[in-house]
Protein backbone atom coordinates (compact mmCIF):
# COMPACT_ATOMS: atom_id res chain seq x y z
CA UNK A 1 0.00 0.00 0.00
CA UNK A 2 1.34 3.65 -0.45
CA UNK A 3 1.10 5.95 2.14
CA UNK A 4 1.75 9.13 0.48
CA UNK A 5 2.33 9.50 -3.30
CA UNK A 6 2.54 12.69 -5.44
CA UNK A 7 2.44 12.87 -9.23
CA UNK A 8 4.04 15.99 -10.90
CA UNK A 9 4.01 17.82 -7.96
CA UNK A 10 5.29 21.60 -7.97
CA UNK A 11 5.42 24.42 -5.40
CA UNK A 12 5.97 28.26 -6.28
CA UNK A 13 6.37 30.87 -3.72
CA UNK A 14 6.08 33.89 -5.68
CA UNK A 15 8.72 33.78 -8.38
CA UNK A 16 10.74 31.31 -7.23
CA UNK A 17 10.42 26.91 -7.15
CA UNK A 18 10.95 25.51 -4.19
CA UNK A 19 9.69 21.77 -5.33
CA UNK A 20 9.80 20.73 -9.31
CA UNK A 21 8.25 17.36 -10.93
CA UNK A 22 8.20 15.57 -7.83
CA UNK A 23 6.50 12.46 -8.68
CA UNK A 24 6.92 9.59 -5.85
CA UNK A 25 5.10 6.40 -4.12
CA UNK A 26 6.14 6.24 -0.63
CA UNK A 27 5.02 2.80 0.67
CA UNK A 28 3.27 2.54 3.90
CA UNK A 29 4.64 0.85 7.05
CA UNK A 30 8.21 2.35 6.67
CA UNK A 31 10.43 4.69 8.67
CA UNK A 32 11.29 7.45 5.55
CA UNK A 33 14.03 9.95 5.43
CA UNK A 34 13.66 12.66 3.58
CA UNK A 35 17.39 14.24 3.21
CA UNK A 36 18.41 16.93 1.09
CA UNK A 37 20.80 20.57 1.83
CA UNK A 38 19.20 23.79 3.35
CA UNK A 39 16.47 24.61 0.86
CA UNK A 40 15.94 21.84 -0.95
CA UNK A 41 12.02 21.81 -0.93
CA UNK A 42 11.71 18.97 1.91
CA UNK A 43 9.77 21.17 4.44
CA UNK A 44 7.67 22.29 1.30
CA UNK A 45 7.09 18.66 0.77
CA UNK A 46 6.06 17.72 4.34
CA UNK A 47 3.44 20.76 4.56
CA UNK A 48 2.20 19.90 1.11
CA UNK A 49 1.38 16.36 2.40
CA UNK A 50 0.21 17.67 6.19
CA UNK A 51 -2.65 19.86 3.61
CA UNK A 52 -0.74 22.81 4.96
CA UNK A 53 0.00 24.03 1.29
CA UNK A 54 -2.04 23.85 -2.28
CA UNK A 55 0.43 22.16 -5.31
CA UNK A 56 1.09 25.03 -7.75
CA UNK A 57 1.28 22.16 -10.23
CA UNK A 58 0.15 18.34 -10.19
CA UNK A 59 -1.02 16.42 -7.22
CA UNK A 60 -0.54 14.87 -3.59
CA UNK A 61 -2.51 12.28 -2.00
CA UNK A 62 -2.30 10.62 1.89
CA UNK A 63 -3.63 7.13 1.37
CA UNK A 64 -5.38 8.05 -1.86
CA UNK A 65 -7.15 10.92 -0.41
CA UNK A 66 -6.12 14.63 -1.21
CA UNK A 67 -4.32 15.85 2.50
CA UNK A 68 -6.57 19.14 1.79
CA UNK A 69 -9.88 17.50 1.96
CA UNK A 70 -9.77 18.39 6.30
CA UNK A 71 -12.43 15.77 6.75
CA UNK A 72 -12.40 13.97 10.02
CA UNK A 73 -10.97 10.81 8.83
CA UNK A 74 -7.92 12.37 7.38
CA UNK A 75 -7.18 14.90 9.73
CA UNK A 76 -7.22 11.99 12.21
CA UNK A 77 -5.03 9.86 9.72
CA UNK A 78 -1.96 12.61 9.28
CA UNK A 79 0.16 13.93 11.74
CA UNK A 80 2.64 16.59 11.46
CA UNK A 81 5.21 18.09 13.23
CA UNK A 82 6.46 21.38 12.11
CA UNK A 83 11.10 21.82 13.27
CA UNK A 84 10.25 24.33 15.61
CA UNK A 85 7.96 22.61 17.33
CA UNK A 86 5.63 24.66 18.79
CA UNK A 87 3.93 24.41 21.77
CA UNK A 88 1.34 26.51 23.48
CA UNK A 89 3.75 27.99 25.49
CA UNK A 90 1.49 29.44 28.77
CA UNK A 91 -0.39 25.15 28.59
CA UNK A 92 1.34 23.14 31.63
CA UNK A 93 2.67 20.03 29.35
CA UNK A 94 -0.87 18.24 31.45
CA UNK A 95 -3.15 20.59 29.46
CA UNK A 96 -1.29 19.84 26.32
CA UNK A 97 -1.97 16.07 27.11
CA UNK A 98 -5.81 17.08 27.58
CA UNK A 99 -5.65 18.91 24.55
CA UNK A 100 -4.65 16.78 22.07
CA UNK A 101 -7.29 14.51 23.83
CA UNK A 102 -9.63 16.49 23.00
CA UNK A 103 -8.58 16.80 19.72
CA UNK A 104 -8.26 13.46 18.62
CA UNK A 105 -10.04 10.55 18.33
CA UNK A 106 -7.15 7.99 19.03
CA UNK A 107 -5.05 9.93 21.15
CA UNK A 108 -2.87 7.92 23.29
CA UNK A 109 -2.86 9.89 26.35
CA UNK A 110 -1.00 6.49 28.48
CA UNK A 111 1.77 6.25 25.44
CA UNK A 112 2.60 10.43 25.93
CA UNK A 113 2.28 10.25 29.89
CA UNK A 114 4.48 6.94 29.99
CA UNK A 115 6.99 8.43 27.50
CA UNK A 116 7.13 12.07 29.70
CA UNK A 117 7.64 10.09 32.84
CA UNK A 118 10.52 8.01 31.21
CA UNK A 119 12.13 11.68 29.95
CA UNK A 120 11.66 13.01 33.74
CA UNK A 121 9.62 15.94 32.12
CA UNK A 122 6.79 17.22 34.68
CA UNK A 123 3.64 17.43 33.56
CA UNK A 124 2.49 20.19 35.61
CA UNK A 125 5.35 22.45 34.23
CA UNK A 126 4.37 24.96 31.65
CA UNK A 127 5.72 24.46 28.19
CA UNK A 128 7.18 27.83 27.95
CA UNK A 129 9.04 27.12 31.29
CA UNK A 130 10.65 23.76 29.29
CA UNK A 131 14.47 23.68 27.69
CA UNK A 132 14.72 23.63 24.20
CA UNK A 133 15.21 19.57 24.09
CA UNK A 134 12.39 18.52 26.73
CA UNK A 135 9.92 21.07 24.26
CA UNK A 136 11.04 19.05 21.54
CA UNK A 137 10.39 15.71 23.58
CA UNK A 138 6.78 17.05 24.52
CA UNK A 139 5.90 17.68 20.73
CA UNK A 140 6.81 14.60 20.11
CA UNK A 141 4.90 12.53 22.07
CA UNK A 142 1.99 14.66 21.45
CA UNK A 143 2.78 13.63 17.73
CA UNK A 144 3.53 10.19 18.81
CA UNK A 145 0.24 10.02 20.97
CA UNK A 146 -1.96 10.94 18.18
CA UNK A 147 -1.36 7.71 16.87
CA UNK A 148 -2.00 8.86 12.54
CA UNK A 149 -1.45 6.47 9.85
CA UNK A 150 1.08 8.79 8.80
CA UNK A 151 3.39 10.68 10.75
CA UNK A 152 5.50 13.87 9.25
CA UNK A 153 7.70 15.16 11.16
CA UNK A 154 10.40 18.02 10.02
CA UNK A 155 13.55 17.55 11.65
CA UNK A 156 12.68 15.88 14.80
CA UNK A 157 16.26 15.18 15.89
CA UNK A 158 17.91 18.45 15.77
CA UNK A 159 17.62 19.79 19.25
CA UNK A 160 18.07 16.54 20.92
CA UNK A 161 20.73 15.38 22.92
CA UNK A 162 23.10 11.93 21.20
CA UNK A 163 21.03 9.88 23.83
CA UNK A 164 17.44 11.09 23.40
CA UNK A 165 18.14 10.77 19.49
CA UNK A 166 19.01 7.42 20.28
CA UNK A 167 16.17 7.04 22.21
CA UNK A 168 13.97 8.67 20.25
CA UNK A 169 14.80 6.92 16.88
CA UNK A 170 13.83 3.28 18.85
CA UNK A 171 10.58 5.04 19.85
CA UNK A 172 10.21 5.95 16.13
CA UNK A 173 10.91 2.17 15.08
CA UNK A 174 8.72 0.74 17.75
CA UNK A 175 5.52 2.54 16.84
CA UNK A 176 6.17 1.47 13.36
CA UNK A 177 6.34 -2.16 14.45
CA UNK A 178 3.70 -1.49 16.74
CA UNK A 179 0.79 0.23 14.90
CA UNK A 180 1.90 -0.07 11.01
CA UNK A 181 2.35 3.38 11.05
CA UNK A 182 4.37 5.34 8.63
CA UNK A 183 6.84 8.33 9.20
CA UNK A 184 7.94 10.54 6.94
CA UNK A 185 11.26 12.91 8.93
CA UNK A 186 13.51 14.89 7.10
CA UNK A 187 16.98 15.36 8.79
CA UNK A 188 20.27 16.28 8.23
CA UNK A 189 21.78 13.38 10.18
CA UNK A 190 22.83 11.34 7.16
CA UNK A 191 25.20 9.05 9.51
CA UNK A 192 22.45 7.78 11.56
CA UNK A 193 19.77 6.76 8.80
CA UNK A 194 20.58 4.00 8.17
CA UNK A 195 19.65 2.36 11.43
CA UNK A 196 16.10 4.31 11.49
CA UNK A 197 14.82 4.07 7.96
CA UNK A 198 14.04 1.60 5.60
CA UNK A 199 13.27 4.02 2.24
CA UNK A 200 14.93 7.03 1.68
CA UNK A 201 13.96 10.24 -0.60
CA UNK A 202 17.17 12.82 -1.21
CA UNK A 203 15.88 16.15 -2.68
CA UNK A 204 18.42 18.60 -4.46
CA UNK A 205 16.92 22.37 -5.31
CA UNK A 206 13.55 20.64 -5.51
CA UNK A 207 13.90 17.72 -7.19
CA UNK A 208 14.05 14.43 -6.22
CA UNK A 209 17.40 13.36 -6.90
CA UNK A 210 17.34 9.90 -5.39
CA UNK A 211 14.11 7.52 -4.18
CA UNK A 212 13.47 4.46 -3.24
CA UNK A 213 14.04 1.35 -0.86
CA UNK A 214 17.33 1.85 1.19
CA UNK A 215 18.15 -2.01 0.93
CA UNK A 216 17.87 -1.52 -3.26
CA UNK A 217 19.63 0.99 -3.68
CA UNK A 218 22.62 -0.26 -1.63
CA UNK A 219 22.17 -3.14 -4.02
CA UNK A 220 22.16 -0.86 -7.24
CA UNK A 221 25.30 0.94 -6.35
CA UNK A 222 29.31 0.25 -5.73
CA UNK A 223 32.15 1.61 -5.22
CA UNK A 224 34.98 0.85 -8.21
CA UNK A 225 38.55 1.29 -6.49
CA UNK A 226 41.74 1.21 -9.93
CA UNK A 227 44.58 3.22 -10.94
CA UNK A 228 44.16 6.90 -11.57
CA UNK A 229 42.36 8.08 -14.54
CA UNK A 230 42.05 11.41 -15.92
CA UNK A 231 39.34 11.29 -18.58
CA UNK A 232 36.10 12.17 -17.85
CA UNK A 233 33.87 9.09 -17.07
CA UNK A 234 30.19 8.69 -18.48
CA UNK A 235 27.81 6.13 -18.05
CA UNK A 236 25.97 5.39 -14.85
CA UNK A 237 29.28 6.72 -12.90
CA UNK A 238 27.20 8.71 -9.75
CA UNK A 239 30.38 10.80 -8.67
CA UNK A 240 34.55 10.35 -9.59
CA UNK A 241 36.92 10.86 -7.05
CA UNK A 242 40.45 11.13 -7.67
CA UNK A 243 43.55 10.82 -5.17
CA UNK A 244 47.04 11.03 -5.95
CA UNK A 245 47.44 7.58 -7.40
CA UNK A 246 43.96 5.96 -7.49
CA UNK A 247 40.12 7.21 -8.92
CA UNK A 248 37.06 5.35 -6.91
CA UNK A 249 33.94 5.64 -8.53
CA UNK A 250 30.14 5.57 -7.45
CA UNK A 251 28.42 3.66 -10.22
CA UNK A 252 24.73 2.47 -10.29
CA UNK A 253 23.37 -0.66 -11.87
CA UNK A 254 26.82 -2.26 -12.82
CA UNK A 255 27.82 0.51 -14.72
CA UNK A 256 31.30 1.64 -14.95
CA UNK A 257 34.41 0.30 -16.83
CA UNK A 258 35.39 -3.03 -15.72
CA UNK A 259 38.97 -3.53 -15.80
CA UNK A 260 41.84 -5.57 -14.69
CA UNK A 261 43.01 -4.42 -11.81
CA UNK A 262 39.75 -2.41 -10.32
CA UNK A 263 38.62 -3.83 -7.50
CA UNK A 264 34.52 -3.54 -6.14
CA UNK A 265 33.26 -2.33 -3.00
CA UNK A 266 29.63 -1.99 -1.44
CA UNK A 267 28.81 1.72 -0.40
CA UNK A 268 27.41 3.13 2.56
CA UNK A 269 24.35 4.66 2.76
CA UNK A 270 25.93 7.79 4.10
CA UNK A 271 28.83 7.83 1.21
CA UNK A 272 25.79 7.17 -1.78
CA UNK A 273 23.48 9.90 -0.07
CA UNK A 274 26.08 12.54 -0.22
CA UNK A 275 27.44 11.32 -3.36
CA UNK A 276 23.99 12.16 -4.66
CA UNK A 277 23.95 15.80 -2.61
CA UNK A 278 27.28 16.81 -4.44
CA UNK A 279 26.03 15.93 -7.79
CA UNK A 280 25.84 18.52 -10.28
CA UNK A 281 22.05 18.93 -10.64
CA UNK A 282 22.64 19.09 -14.60
CA UNK A 283 24.48 16.30 -15.68
CA UNK A 284 21.72 14.69 -13.50
CA UNK A 285 19.35 15.51 -15.51
CA UNK A 286 21.37 14.63 -18.74
N1 LIG B 1 6.93 31.08 2.70
C1 LIG B 1 7.89 31.16 1.78
N2 LIG B 1 7.98 32.22 0.95
C2 LIG B 1 8.93 32.31 -0.01
N3 LIG B 1 9.87 31.34 -0.22
C3 LIG B 1 9.84 30.26 0.58
C4 LIG B 1 8.86 30.11 1.61
N4 LIG B 1 9.08 28.91 2.23
C5 LIG B 1 10.15 28.37 1.62
N5 LIG B 1 10.61 29.16 0.63
C6 LIG B 1 11.75 28.87 -0.28
O1 LIG B 1 11.51 27.59 -0.84
C7 LIG B 1 12.73 26.86 -0.92
C8 LIG B 1 12.56 25.52 -0.19
O2 LIG B 1 12.39 25.79 1.20
P1 LIG B 1 12.13 24.64 2.27
O3 LIG B 1 11.85 25.30 3.56
O4 LIG B 1 11.11 23.72 1.72
O5 LIG B 1 13.56 23.90 2.29
P2 LIG B 1 14.16 22.82 3.31
O6 LIG B 1 14.74 21.72 2.48
O7 LIG B 1 13.14 22.43 4.32
O8 LIG B 1 15.33 23.64 4.01
P3 LIG B 1 15.98 23.50 5.50
O9 LIG B 1 16.82 22.24 5.51
O10 LIG B 1 16.85 24.73 5.57
O11 LIG B 1 14.87 23.50 6.50
C9 LIG B 1 13.81 27.75 -0.34
O12 LIG B 1 14.48 28.39 -1.42
C10 LIG B 1 13.05 28.77 0.48
O13 LIG B 1 13.72 30.01 0.49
Amino acid sequence: MIALRTDGLARRYRGAWALRDCTLAMPAGRVIALVGPNGAGKTTLLRLAAGLLTPTEGSVTVFGDSPTANTPEVLARVGFLAQDHPLYRHFTVADLLRFGRSCNPRFDQGLAEQRLAALDIPVNQRAGALSGGQQAQVALALALAKRPDLLLLDEPLASLDPVARREFQGALMGAVADTGMTVLFSSHAVHELERVCDHLVVLRHGRVALAGDIDDLLAEHRLLVGPRVEADVAGTVVEATHGGRQTTLLVRDGGGPVLPGWQTHPVSLEDLVLAYLRRDLARADA
